[in-house]
């Protein structure tokens, strides 16, 4: 039986207990999309529906995503593990009120996003009746992985909370790198099912319908009979388990059995929790094509080392074609596809302590006019 095939029959196979959901997690240019293009490309004969969350005003990854159609909705801007009992509950029941069956649902969270409160927001509601959190993958950038330089809660509970961790980008380090990685990863989550991957490559059923979620380890279901969002009970085992908790990340902390979809709440507790981690985004539009040249000096001279990650559809005035921009932290790749609709610019700047104006107006000096006359084609 072939890999994808397998996936298939096990999903189907599963016994019916409400909608097979997985979390897909990992720090900021992880891979998590590259995971997600993975399984739909692969998971053929199981109706996939996802939910993706983006940090930044413009959602880039609607463009990246393959196949997305109609099975996929993008929920607004912001942290999904902040934002996440209105809008994410909202979403689940869009996906599950929909007149043809769904399989499977698989939520790609942003990069700073925390995963338990998503977790929790499957656990702590009538959701938990209607789904079944199967896992929490984590996807952590072998060439990038640094607490210390991330300096970030998430991105520790993002592992302390993984079921399965793919150690992805294995392409890009050594082998005694990935050992090193390892040792490091196991010493925060010694009992994951921790997998090798390039790209992002990983055998489907390794990951998908495994029923890893270990509900009760996280949150005592007992006692939710008449609780409305209420993930105030949820046991924190695992942060007991390690004394991690350095960040006061408390208005965090998952206890979000206040927000009862209060909308101020959320609004302070989304603040609160990303000043924590220092990071902001800025996103740029523009009518206007780039100068290959301008754009050029500003990503060699002028981009500060603070923007960790960066994503955009770009267009240059000396291309026709439709170029697809990625960095995660020092390395960048350009790649060409076809434009489908108007040409413009977007592009999503993300990192700790940016100064938005300076970014703004120096990216704004990168553009030009269009011309009519093209030359080649960028790159060549
Ligand atoms: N060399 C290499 N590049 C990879 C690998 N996996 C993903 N990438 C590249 O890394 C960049 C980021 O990948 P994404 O899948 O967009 O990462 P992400 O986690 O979804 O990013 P955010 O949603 O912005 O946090 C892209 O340019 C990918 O092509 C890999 O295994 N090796």
């Amino acid at each position: 039986m072939t890999v994808a095939s397998s996936a298939v029959a096990s999903a189907l196979d599963a016994p019916k207990l409400g909608l097979p959901v997985t979390i897909i997690t990992g720090f900021l240019g992880s891979g998590k999309t590259t995971l997600l293009n993975h399984i739909l490309t692969n998971q053929q004969g199981v109706k996939t529906a996802v939910l993706v969350n983006e940090f930044g005003e413009i959602g880039i990854d609607n463009e990246l995503i393959v196949s997305t159609s109609e099975d996929m909705v993008e929920l607004s801007n912001g942290c999904i593990c902040c934002t996440i009992n209105s809008d994410l509950m909202d979403a689940v029941y869009r996906v599950l009120e929909r007149p043809e069956k769904i399989d499977y649902l698989v939520v790609e969270t942003t990069g700073l996003a925390d995963p338990l409160p998503v977790a929790l927001t499957f656990l702590g509601s009538e959701l938990r009746d209607l789904t079944r959190l199967d896992s929490i993958v984590t996807v952590v950038d072998a060439e990038n992985y640094s607490l210390d330089l991330f300096n970030s809660q998430a991105a520790y509970n993002q592992l302390l909370y993984g079921d399965i961790i793919l150690l992805n980008k294995c392409d890009l380090v050594s082998e005694s790198r990935l050992q090193e990685l390892e040792a490091k990863i196991r010493e925060i989550k010694a009992d994951a099912r921790l997998l090798r991957t390039t790209q992002a490559q990983v055998p489907l059923p390794l990951i998908l319908s495994v029923a890893l979620f270990e509900s009760d380890r996280y949150f005592d279901s007992r006692d939710h009979s008449d609780c409305d969002h209420d993930h105030g009970h949820c046991t924190h085992e695992a942060h007991d388990h390690h004394e991690h908790n350095h960040h006061d990340h408390s208005a965090c902390d998952h206890d979000h059995g206040h927000c009862e979809h209060d909308h101020d709440h959320h609004h302070e507790h989304a603040a609160n929790h990303l000043e924590i981690d220092g990071f902001t985004s800025l996103s740029f539009q523009s009518d206007r094509p780039f100068a290959i040249r301008k754009l050029q000096h500003f990503l060699d001279n002028q981009l500060p080392t603070s923007v960790f990650r960066a994503k955009g559809i770009l267009w240059f005035d000396e291309s026709a074609k439709r170029h697809i921009f990625h960095l995660s932290g020092k390395r960048f790749s350009i790649d060409d596809s076809e434009w489908t609709g108007p040409k413009r610019n977007q592009l999503v700047l993300i990192g700790q302590g940016l100064d938005h104006a300076e970014l703004q107006q120096q990216l704004e000096a990168c553009l030009t006019l269009p011309s009519t006359t093209r030359g080649k084609g960028f790159g060549r």
